[in-house]
């Protein structure tokens, strides 16, 4: 039985409906040890039965029967796997892989056997050495000579240890001295008991083979002996081979990757920017919620409940959700309401979930003096359950005779630098207001500072007791502007202002209560609809970035048309081809969302020195979620913008591919 046996082979090809027969029935017989030679005029069909023989070609009627078995297309596995271990191609115009070294362009095939790393590259290295290339084997195809060129596909078709070498035209690009060299070792290779089958013009080549087969009109017209085959030695093992591992699709796409470094660079830079406007905007998110919230939570405890007076008309919605702003918020505590009546303060008392009610004083326009200097405190406020310690930048919180001190709008204007060295010191505090007979008095004290206070609203705040009995000693009666109820958690404040705000006596409403967290929810909500707006800018960049990405895939595919046609020859299959384009692409991703990370950083540090002037508050604050976030969107970007161009390339005949110039 013929190691290698074509039954009946017919192969028409089309133009529109006309039919142009190439094959018209070829019958052949091949033995293992045979260098056959196929000559024919140009044009005969010589390439055509290649491809046939290669398992190249599926679209042909008739058999090609392998040690027995038939090849069967329709198994696309069986075939891939056909041409990994049965077949090695030697081409005319070599086929290298011009992105690959010399070395790499061998050792391709053997990434597709199960030799371990270090026996492929000893592999990799005696068969360079057999062809006489040891000193080349760094080197690019484009650094080599014609010849080198076609001893490199030599050694590749070797590499896999096949059993059949087809080679087209082997010398055909070749000097007298180079095909001498040549063809010695394709007979050295038949003499190895691999069937070497050779399509040539020239009789010399014929001539040194072991047999000659001549096709002419489509068919066999001569098949001549000149020696007999050389002998085989059947125990000879062989190297087993294995689909291309994942690993070796990434790092065969990673050295693509490299050779176009300049233009891939231009695109992961345009992909980074995308994907940094996603981390900063996300990082300015963070940074901003967090200041508002340190803000509100610094001036007033977010577990409190601030109620006044129900005002009829002042409040649309009567809802604890109804937002009040800060300005409006400090407009009610100065505004000096009418008395709360102690039998409707008990009933907010008596709500569960409140833990505290007080009253909060306040009196507007009041005068500070610091020895020789004074200024105007717009408000001045009783410490109460809705302040909070954070808001005390230098010192503690008034006890009795003290009072605190708003660090820009009052203690900076008594005295030079932070204001800090006016603890301890003593001021004298006066404001006028009415007394119990209605005639304006000036209620005026003394009190100890206490400390400094620091906040956007400019709150100044004395002891309750020292306040009260300033007053009381001009008969002022102390009337609460508001009051500060304090829910047991931030969580129940909202529910308390709810109930309060539906007290009624008399059938009338009493209070409006605002809740601080409901105040801080209106603001977050703000800010995370900016932070969607800024998103979306962001998302309209990432477009543009996957739209880059598809058109260098679509690019890479056209680039790499050919060398597809060479991986497919070599076994490589259809997912192969997939995977190394995807590879690709999500290569230039991760190093695009590398960029974006560093670059966001560094702009995260440079933006929040630059801002330190106006607060001390890191603006933008990059989190491990937003770096995690933004490599998942990079690979899903990639993975969708590969996914097409992947495809295409997967699906290329691969007869058309390698015809490509
Ligand atoms: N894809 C194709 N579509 C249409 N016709 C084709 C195609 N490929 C080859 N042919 C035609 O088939 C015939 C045989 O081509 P083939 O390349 O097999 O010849 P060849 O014997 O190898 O020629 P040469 O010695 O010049 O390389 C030629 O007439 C060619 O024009």
């Amino acid at each position: 039985m013929a190691y290698l046996e074509l039954k009946d082979i017919r192969k028409s090809y089309f133009l529109g409906k006309e039919e142009f027969p190439v094959l018209k029935g070829i019958n052949l017989q091949f033995e293992l040890g045979e260098f056959v030679s196929i000559l024919g005029e140009s044009g005969g069909g010589k390439s055509t039965l290649m491809n046939i023989i290669g398992g190249l070609d599926r679209k042909f009627d008739g058999e090609v029967i392998i040690n027995g078995n038939k090849l069967d297309h329709s198994q696309e596995q069986r075939m891939d796997r056909y041409r990994r271990d049965e077949i090695g191609y030697i081409y005319q115009s070599y086929n290298l892989i011009n992105h690959l070294t010399v070395t790499e362009n061998v050792r391709l095939s053997l990434d597709m056997t199960t030799l371990s790393a270090k026996e492929a590259t000893d592999r990799t290295m005696d068969l360079l050495k057999r062809v006489g290339l040891s000193e080349h084997a760094k080197k690019y195809p484009s650094q080599l000579s014609g010849g080198q060129k076609q001893r490199v596909a030599i050694a590749r078709a070797l590499a896999s240890d096949p059993k059949i070498i087809i080679a087209d035209e082997p010398t055909g690009a070749l000097d007298a001295e180079n095909t001498e060299d040549v063809l010695k070792i394709l007979d050295e290779i038949a003499a190895e008991g691999r069937l070497v089958i050779a399509v040539t013009h020239s009789q010399h080549v014929a001539d040194s083979g072991t047999r000659i087969v001549h096709l002419a009109e489509g068919q066999i017209d001569g098949d001549e002996h000149l020696h007999p085959a050389y002998p085989v030695d059947k125990n000879k093992g062989r190297l087993t081979s294995k689909p291309l591992s994942f690993e070796t699709s990434l790092s065969t796409a990673y050295k693509h990757f490299k050779f176009h470094f300049a233009r891939n660079l231009l695109i992961v830079a345009g992909t980074a920017i995308g994907l940094f406007a996603v981390i900063l905007f996300s990082g300015l998110g963070n940074g901003v919620q967090g200041y508002v919230n340190k803000q509100v939570n610094d001036m007033v405890n977010p577990r409190s409940v601030i109620v006044t007076q129900y005002v009829k008309g002042s409040d649309a919605s009567g809802g604890s959700d109804s937002g009040a702003s800060q300005q409006s918020m400090m407009a009610e505590l100065s505004k000096g309401a009418a008395t709360f009546k102690q039998s409707d303060v008990q009933k907010i008392k008596d709500l569960s979930d409140v833990t505290a009610v007080q009253k909060i004083y306040t009196a507007a326009n009041v005068t500070i003096t610091a020895g020789k200097k004074s200024t105007v405190a717009q408000t001045l406020t009783n410490w109460n359950n809705s302040s909070t310690n954070s808001s005390i930048k230098y010192g503690h919180k008034p006890g009795a005779g003290e009072v605190v001190l708003d660090q820009n709008t009052v203690a900076k204007k008594l005295q030079k630098g932070s204001g800090k060295s006016l603890i301890g010191k003593t001021v004298t505090l006066s404001y006028t207001a009415q007394n119990s007979q209605g005639q304006p008095v000036t209620v005026k004290f003394t009190a100890k500072v206490a400390g400094i206070s620091s906040s956007s609203v400019g709150a100044n705040y004395v002891n309750t007791k020292t306040l009260t009995k300033a007053m009381k000693d001009q008969s002022v009666k102390p009337n609460a502007s508001s009051l500060a109820v304090t829910a047991n958690t931030m969580e129940n404040s909202k529910s308390v202002a709810k109930q309060i705000n539906k007290i009624k006596t008399n059938h009338k409403r009493v209070f409006t209560a605002n809740a601080v967290s409901s105040m801080i929810s209106r603001i977050e909500t703000y800010i995370s609809l900016i932070t969607n707006i800024l998103a979306g800018v962001a998302g309209i960049s990432l477009l543009v970035s996957a739209l880059m990405i598809i058109v260098t895939m679509y690019m890479s595919v056209a680039d790499r048309t050919k060398e597809i046609g060479i991986l497919r020859a070599l076994g490589e299959s259809k997912k192969d081809i997939r995977r190394m384009f995807i590879a690709e692409s999500l290569i230039i991703g991760i190093f695009s969302a590398i960029v974006a990370t560093v670059i966001a950083f560094v702009a995260q540090a440079g933006f929040n020195a630059a801002l330190s002037k106006i607060a001390t508050y890191a603006f933008i604050q990059i989190t491990f979620g937003n770096v995690v976030t933004v490599f998942v969107i990079a690979l899903i970007i990639s993975l969708l913008a590969a996914w097409l161009p992947a495809r295409h390339a997967a699906a290329l005949n691969p007869i058309d591919a390698l015809a490509v110039d």
